[in-house]
C-alpha cells in the first residue's frame, strides 16, 4: 500500500466543504473525588475538642472535591472529505479525547466542531452492545444505531457474521459468555460494515487473535485507501500505520496541538521530540 501524494490528495477533494471541522476546540474533564482523610494530627486534635467540631469533621470526611484535568486546549483542524487523518502523540496527549469529542460523545468546553456525514467508530469497540443479547441481536442492533435499515442489515448480515469468523452457532448466544477475542471480533466487524461517512479508529486494529487482525488490517485498507471518498481519524501508536495509511497527520502534546501537515514530517518531528533514535533504539516505531 503507498502513500498517497498531494495531487491524488488534493483530486479527492471534491467539496470545499469539510468533512470534519473542528473550531478552538478546548474539552475539560471534572472528576469528582472524596476529599482526603484526616491527618493523623488532625484526629489527636479532634478527640480533644466538642462533640459538634468533631460532627463538622465527620461531615467534611465526606465531603467531595472537584478538579479539572484540561485534555484539550484551543485545538483547531479542518479535515477534507476523503482525507485519513493519523493522529499522533505520547500518553495523556488528548487524542482519544479529540475521537471522543468528534463522535459526539463528549461535549466541547469550548468551541465547535461540525461533522458532516454519518460517523461510525472503533473507539472502545462494542460498548453499545448489550451482554445478554446474543451476537446476531447485537449486529442488528448496532446497524440500527448506526442509522441502517433492518432491511439493509438483514441483507449484510451474512457478510458482517461471515467477516467475524466466530461460529454461527457462538452468534446465536448471549455475548456475556464471549472471549473477550471473539467480542472484539464481532464489535470490529459492525463497526466497518456500516459504510460510515467518517470513520474514526482508535487503536481498534489491535482487535482478536493474529489471524483476524490480518483481516482487520486488509479490511482497514480498503475501507481507508480504496474507497477514496471516506475521511478517517486513525489514532495509534503504531506510526509505521501512520505512514502507510495516512495522507496527513497531527500531533498532539499535553492536550494542545503541536503540528499538522504530511504523515512523514508530523511523525519525524514527533519521533525527535520523544527522543527516539530510529535503527539500533530500544524504542520501536510501535511503542509510540
Ligand atoms: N474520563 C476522564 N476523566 C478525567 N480525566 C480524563 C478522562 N479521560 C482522560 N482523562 C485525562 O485527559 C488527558 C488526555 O487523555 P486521553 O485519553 O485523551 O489521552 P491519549 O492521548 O488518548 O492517551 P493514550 O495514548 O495513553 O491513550 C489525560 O491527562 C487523562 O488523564
Amino acid at each position: 500500500m503507498s502513500l498517497l501524494s498531494v495531487s491524488e490528495l488534493q483530486a479527492r477533494r471534491t467539496t470545499h466543504e469539510p468533512a470534519i471541522s473542528i473550531q478552538d476546540l478546548s474539552v475539560t474533564y471534572r472528576v469528582s473525588v472524596e476529599a482526603p482523610q484526616l491527618t493523623r494530627a488532625e484526629r489527636a486534635r479532634l478527640g480533644k475538642q466538642d462533640l459538634r467540631a468533631r460532627l463538622a469533621a465527620q461531615v467534611r470526611r465526606r465531603r467531595r472535591e472537584v478538579y479539572e484535568v484540561e485534555a484539550l486546549k484551543n485545538v483547531s483542524v479542518d479535515v477534507m472529505p476523503g482525507a485519513v487523518l493519523g493522529v499522533v502523540g505520547a500518553n495523556g496527549a488528548g487524542k482519544s479525547t479529540l475521537m471522543r469529542a468528534v463522535a459526539g460523545i463528549l461535549p466541547p468546553s469550548k468551541g465547535r466542531i461540525v461533522v458532516n456525514g454519518r460517523v461510525s467508530t472503533l473507539l472502545a469497540l462494542g460498548v453499545g452492545f448489550n451482554g445478554n443479547l446474543s451476537g446476531r441481536e447485537n449486529i442488528l442492533l448496532g446497524g440500527l444505531a448506526a442509522g441502517l435499515s433492518r432491511a439493509a442489515i438483514e441483507r449484510r448480515f451474512e457478510e458482517i457474521a461471515d467477516f467475524t469468523g466466530v461460529d454461527m452457532h457462538i452468534l446465536e448466544r448471549p455475548m456475556r459468555t464471549y472471549s473477550s477475542g471473539q467480542y472484539s471480533r464481532v464489535a470490529f466487524a459492525v463497526a466497518v460494515h456500516m459504510e460510515p461517512d467518517v470513520l474514526i479508529v482508535d487503536e481498534a486494529l489491535s482487535a482478536g487473535d493474529a489471524k483476524f487482525k490480518q483481516r482487520a488490517e486488509a479490511k482497514m485498507r480498503e475501507l481507508v485507501v480504496e474507497d477514496t471518498s471516506r475521511t478517517v481519524l486513525l489514532v495509534t501508536h503504531g506510526l509505521a500505520s501512520i505512514r502507510a495509511m495516512c495522507n496527513e497527520a497531527i500531533w498532539l502534546h499535553e492536550g494542545r496541538l503541536m503540528k499538522w501537515g504530511q504523515p512523514g514530517h508530523i511523525v519525524r518531528a514527533y519521533e525527535e521530540f520523544m527522543g527516539v533514535q530510529k535503527g539500533g533504539s530500544a524504542v520501536s516505531d510501535e511503542d509510540l
